[in-house]
């Protein structure tokens, strides 16, 4: 599995993301050849260097407007620019969720209707570009999940076109309701509402502590040097060259809330799967196989969970190899809303088509209908593809 986690100690901004993700290794051509189908090339030029920020070598990405007659779009024109664009699927879905949360912030914090938020003057070409630029590079590294770290917003005050706000940006502020944050002493805005608004279309989850097998690291630099750091650090974990261990126990002696609490750190540790079988042991007890497939990478982690949590006194492992797939996630537009979809592809046919099931619940609960009415947009999203 390929994991992208985003390291965002010092906040994240739209330059700042698509910076780390071409320190990561995609490629720069790729994205400016990419960047052309938007059409709106005279508008401007894209500057990409290698700066150091307290000490770290890291990409520095930044767009720079060359005309200087004011395009006030609002989310219909930029929705158009994108959907008349050749760019791909997957980019046009994904840069146009993220502009709609901008939008949608941007409406609430100034109490108008989503399309009637005109993005601002210089903002409207310079978010285009980094919100589209984002969904290229993201596109390119084929991620199976992304996971981000707490969010550093920054504190303090900020001067913008709107005079000063207070940092985080009321804008940053509505987008990142329900997602972590804090900050340090830095009175700086360190995320901006394009950053955070990138984040939140893509990451799967927020935590620290997150275990990984690192593949490579990308370092993208902020606008301005501070003491620490100021950089979005991007980690690749991909675990799909390790070795696969199924690792069991036979255990009779545990309680039921022992074996919930196993599972739950097994799983926080990195396990891959984690399953209980009943089995009847040795003196007819009735008693249970703790399963465990984890990494090699993983597996001393692992280990040191079971002997501490759990009553057993050793281990059976055995190498196991595995057939897997090849496959994809996409976002695919329905009546409800976005939804994720696995698909899934043997011998370059598509075998399996599935929606991700927390975003059916979440379509659900968002709009009181039965689970079994919200799985019935499987059809919709066959016709989306
Ligand atoms: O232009 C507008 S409307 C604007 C709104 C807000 C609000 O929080 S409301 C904030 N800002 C500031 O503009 C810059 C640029 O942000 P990007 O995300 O476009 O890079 C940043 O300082 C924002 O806080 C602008
Ligand atoms: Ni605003």
């Amino acid at each position: 599995m390929r994991i992208l986690y985003f390291d965002c100690f010092s906040g994240i901004s739209g330059d700042m993301a698509v910076a780390s993700l071409l320190d990561l290794g995609v490629s720069k051509e790729y994205l400016l050849n990419e960047l052309k189908k938007l059409n709106i090339d005279e508008e401007y030029k894209i500057d990409i260097k290698r700066v150091k920020r307290a000490g770290i070598d890291s990409t520095y990405f930044d767009v720079i407007l060359t005309e200087h007659r004011h395009h006030a779009r609002n989310l219909f024109d930029i929705e158009g620019i994108i959907d008349k664009s050749d760019l791909n699927k997957s980019v046009k879905e994904l840069s146009k969720k993220i502009f709609k949360i901008v939008g949608e912030a941007e409406a609430k914090v100034h109490g108008e209707k989503l399309y009637d938020v005109h993005f601002h003057e210089v903002g409207a070409t310079d978010s285009i570009i980094d919100i589209v630029a984002f969904s290229i590079c993201l596109d390119y590294l084929k991620i199976d999940k992304v996971i981000s770290s707490y969010i550093n917003t920054g504190r303090g005050f900020v001067e913008c076109e709107h005079g000063i706000l207070p940092v985080p940006a009321p804008a940053t502020a509505e987008i990142l309701r329900g997602i972590p944050i804090y900050s340090d002493e830095r009175e700086f805005e360190l995320t901006t509402p394009t950053g955070a608004a990138i984040i939140k279309a893509v990451a799967d989850e927020f935590k620290m502590d997150c275990p990984l097998v690192i593949k490579n690291v990308g370092y993208g630099a902020g606008k301005r040097e501070t003491e620490k750091p100021n950089v979005l650090r991007v980690i690749l974990s991909d675990d799909n060259q390790d070795e696969l261990f199924l690792i069991q126990a036979n255990i009779d002696d545990m309680t039921g809330e022992m074996y919930g609490y196993l599972m739950d750190k097994l799983f926080e540790a990195g396990a891959r799967d984690v399953y209980y079988t009943p089995i009847y042991m040795k003196k007819n007890r009735p008693a249970v196989t703790l399963n465990v497939i984890v990494s090699k990478s993983m597996e001393e982690k692992i280990l040191d969970i079971i002997f501490t949590e759990s009553t057993t006194i050793g281990v059976r492992k055995i190498k196991i190899d595995r057939v897997e797939l090849e496959r994809e996630t996409k976002t695919v537009e329905t009546r409800y809303g976005d939804v994720k979809v696995k698909i899934a592809r043997y011998k370059d046919k598509i075998v399996n088509i599935k929606p991700e099931f927390e975003d059916l619940k979440r379509i659900a609960d968002e709009n009181n209908i039965p689970l079994k009415s919200a799985t019935q947009v499987k059809c919709e999203i066959n016709h989306n593809l």
